[in-house]
């Protein structure tokens, strides 16, 4: 496992880039290589009765949180048939001539939802714009199996970003959405454990969570990574995301050692990598690392992050295990909402 820092390997100067959190990163060539950083971890453990299966599981959670924010989950208890129906949904979606896209387009309200046209944004500033369209929905509880209330919100968002003429689509992309948000439920009882805390210390935190999923589309860029990304880099807003990937190559992942590493398509499996609102949280302990896409492999590729936060009241205070007197809290405490919101307002302007 790698880990020279940048500091020892004084090649050229890296190059650098301020991200939407405010983080300067820095890293050695936009040309990105194979490497065998990223784990995969078998979740089998975690539906075991024996409380060490368990932990078994966290420890390997832990490292990998801690290490390099990204792993890979196999046995995870997803069948196969919900990404195959979403990724059916997406090309249904994305196929739609532009004026369609268009009627449920993000402008139509104030969050961060709806589609995204393609080229729309330029994250890292490069000659061209990224070169990837999304469409976007947020949690709600009339799909969430565990919900209290099954009342869908009386929303913009709810009201005019779902497309008219895609009979079955919602209820599609939706059956996948709660299989996501049953798993992520039980990773947090993992994360909990990997953090040495009680299993159900984040219970309460996930009770209507930020559960955001995206379909995205990346037609193949001809552009080098130099000039153009699918989506330039950045690191996730709330606490861990899910990405299902399809066939084709294209994540990746910034290394501390300040290579872009790929995140290589495993059958079956999905990329799980922490994002910012957890890395606060737990004091940089866990890592939010940065990723991006590029697609270089002459094919259309498709992927569907799940993006999964806390309750949007949640106050985003330091997780006891990873404070102390030598190591205080480096950031300010707001509530998951509001951290959300702001980020939000900063990816809105990135044109
Ligand atoms: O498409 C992917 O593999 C990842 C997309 C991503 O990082 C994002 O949408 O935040
Ligand atoms: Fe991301």
């Amino acid at each position: 496992m790698s880990t020279t820092t940048l500091l020892e390997t004084p090649a050229q100067p890296p190059l650098n880039l301020t991200l939407q959190n405010g983080k300067n990163i820095y890293y050695h060539s936009d040309i990105s290589i194979e490497a065998d950083e990223i784990p995969i971890i078998d979740l089998k453990g975690i539906y075991s009765s024996d409380i060490e299966d368990r932990k078994a599981v966290a420890e390997r959670v832990r490292e990998a949180a801690h290490r390099i924010g990204f792993f890979y989950i196999v046995n995870h208890g997803i069948g196969p048939q919900h990404a195959e129906n979403t990724f059916l949904q997406a090309k249904r979606f994305f196929d739609q001539p532009e004026e369609k896209k268009m009627e449920v387009c993000t402008d139509l309200v104030r969050e961060y939802l709806g589609y995204f046209p393609m080229a729309r944004y330029n994250r890292n500033g490069k000659k061209k714009e990224d070169l990837m369209e999304a469409y976007n929905w947020g949690y709600n509880p009339k799909y969430d199996p565990e919900a209290e209330s099954k009342e869908e919100p009386d929303t913009d968002a709810v009201k005019l970003l779902w497309p008219k003429d895609l009979p079955g689509f919602k209820d599609t992309v939706y059956e996948h959405h709660a299989q996501l948000l049953t798993l992520a439920r039980r990773l947090t009882r993992t994360f909990a454990l990997a953090l040495h805390l009680d299993e159900h210390h984040f219970d309460k935190y996930v009770k209507t969570p930020a559960a955001g999923m995206r379909l995205t589309h990346y037609p193949p860029q001809e552009a080098s990574p130099s000039d153009q990304l699918g989506i330039g880099a950045h690191t996730d807003f709330e606490c861990f995301t899910f990405v299902t990937q399809d066939e084709q190559a294209g994540l990746e992942v910034l290394s501390k050692s300040g290579y872009w590493i790929k995140a290589k398509p495993i059958p079956g499996s999905i990329v799980v990598n922490i994002a910012d609102c957890f890395m606060r949280q737990t004091n940089d302990f866990f890592v939010s690392t940065v990723h991006r896409v590029v697609n270089k492999g002459g094919s259309e590729r498709y992927s569907c992050p799940f993006f999964f936060g806390w309750n949007h009241d949640i106050e985003l205070e330091p997780v006891a295990t990873c404070v102390s007197d030598d190591n205080p809290m480096k950031y300010p405490v707001v509530t998951s909402g509001e951290y959300l919101r702001w980020r939000a307002e900063q990816a809105k302007k990135v044109t």
